[in-house]
């Protein structure tokens, strides 16, 4: 049915579906436009029925779009943004890291196949995308469900999920997480990197990518009803792809008509964030509501990290906790340890952007989480804050990281 909405089936499809369906019902499909009517099927329909089912459309879109206006969408309901809490704005609670599994050198090929248990936990941390079972956090709930109840133990209020499609998001899932633990859990829309785009996705025009987004907002996304609320993480290589350039420009478009966060996956190339900005921005995007992730392993030159800076968007530092000698995925970046992530950070405040930061953990392999010896999600809560006050950061300007920014990114315009 979604194929049949490409191309000139589209409008004749939303047309049909309206028709069929009780009145202000419609809009529960995947398709959210006000319909735009093909000329050539114009005179197939009472003018009077075209008019009344555009102008139902259009006052369901923005019946939609009001209720999300000043407000934060959780994998549970729309919530008052005050009631959020401490935020970490990039992690994953179920997801699947096949795509971007390493070959280990032949001399490791056993302890690469090991369970991970103690006696291997360090070849883990330092090759975590070479040991297979390593990348299969999605068989650990149970493990994950613990951790959340820890975080808000210890202060945490909510979390952005960023498990977009390609890695196996799973919305159930996280709604029974939210559920569980009471911590506010964000889910993401839109795609992840180019390896893991299907032969579907890569066909796609950039309308059809605009409204699958739109559409994993306003009504539920894989099959549910369970809404998105944030565009991302969109994931982009580097140099980006002509898949990944489409999917940028569908997510500028989804979000000048929702109004919505969104966050990015940028290449690891000290230039790709800014290309990425550039590309949003040339399509429509709002950078000011933009994140962009992972900057510890992509910026590192004070100068560079100053001038991206004033482009405007969120500048996250978001791989708290990771600390390996041999960054696998390119073996030219040294992976900074959490004392120089702090540095950065302390760097960007006194250059007067602590409006601007946000931190979290990005925890996507099984050895990040405390049942296998990792630092788990309260890291940054309970080490990291610390450090941070001891290195010259305010607890105001502490408050602002954890708190308001995550809060005014979030908020739908
Ligand atoms: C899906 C998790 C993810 O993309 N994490 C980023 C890892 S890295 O590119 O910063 O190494």
């Amino acid at each position: 049915m979604e194929g049949a909405r490409d191309g000139q089936g589209k409008d004749q499809l939303s047309v049909n579906r309206c028709a069929l369906q009780p009145s202000g019902a419609y809009l529960a499909g995947k398709s959210y436009r006000p319909l735009q009517l093909l000329p050539q099927n114009r005179n197939k329909l009472p003018i009077s029925l075209i008019q009344c089912l555009c102008s139902r459309a259009q006052e369901s879109f923005a019946g939609k779009m009001a209720a999300l206006s000043g407000k934060v969408q959780t994998v549970l309901g729309l919530l008052d943004p005050a009631l959020l809490g401490r935020t970490m704005t990039h992690e994953h609670l179920t997801m699947n890291f096949e795509c971007c599994y390493v070959p280990p050198p032949p001399e490791d090929k056993a302890v690469s196949e090991a369970p991970i248990e103690i006696q291997n936990l360090h070849w883990v941390q330092q090759n975590p995308y070479s040991s297979y079972e390593n990348l299969l956090l999605f068989q650990e709930i149970s493990a994950v469900r613990e951790e959340l109840q820890q975080y808000r133990q210890a202060g945490g209020g909510a979390i952005v999920e960023n498990t977009t499609t390609g890695i196996a998001r799973k919305l159930p899932e996280l709604k029974q997480l939210a559920k569980d633990t009471g911590v506010h859990i964000i889910a993401g829309a839109g795609y992840y990197v180019d390896v893991t785009h299907s032969d579907e996705t890569r066909k796609m025009t950039v309308e059809k990518l605009t409204d699958i987004m739109v559409s994993e907002v306003l009504h539920g996304a894989d099959g549910t009803d369970i809404r998105c609320g944030v565009l991302g993480e969109i994931g982009t290589s580097w140099p980006i792809t002509e898949s990944e350039k489409k999917v940028l420009r569908a997510t500028a478009h989804a979000q000048s008509q929702l109004g919505c966060p969104v966050i990015i996956h940028p290449g690891r190339h000290p230039t790709a964030p800014t290309e990425v900005v550039r590309i949003l921005q040339e399509a429509g995007g709002d950078i000011s509501k933009t994140v962009m992730s992972h900057l510890d392993r992509t910026i590192f030159d004070h100068g560079e990290l100053l001038e991206f800076a004033k482009l405007g968007s969120y500048l996250e530092y978001d791989l708290f906790g990771t600390e390996m000698l041999n960054y696998p995925f390119n073996l030219r970046i040294d992976m900074p340890s959490d004392s120089q992530r702090v540095q950065m950070l302390t760097f960007l405040v006194k250059e007067g952007y602590e409006d601007r930061i946000l931190v979290a953990h990005d925890i996507h392999t099984k050895n990040r989480l405390t049942k296998y010896g990792g630092h788990g999600y309260s890291h940054i809560l309970k080490n990291i804050v610390p450090k941070m006050l001891s290195r010259g950061i305010s607890q105001n300007q502490v408050d602002k990281i954890l708190i308001d920014n995550p809060k005014h990114w979030l908020t739908f315009k």
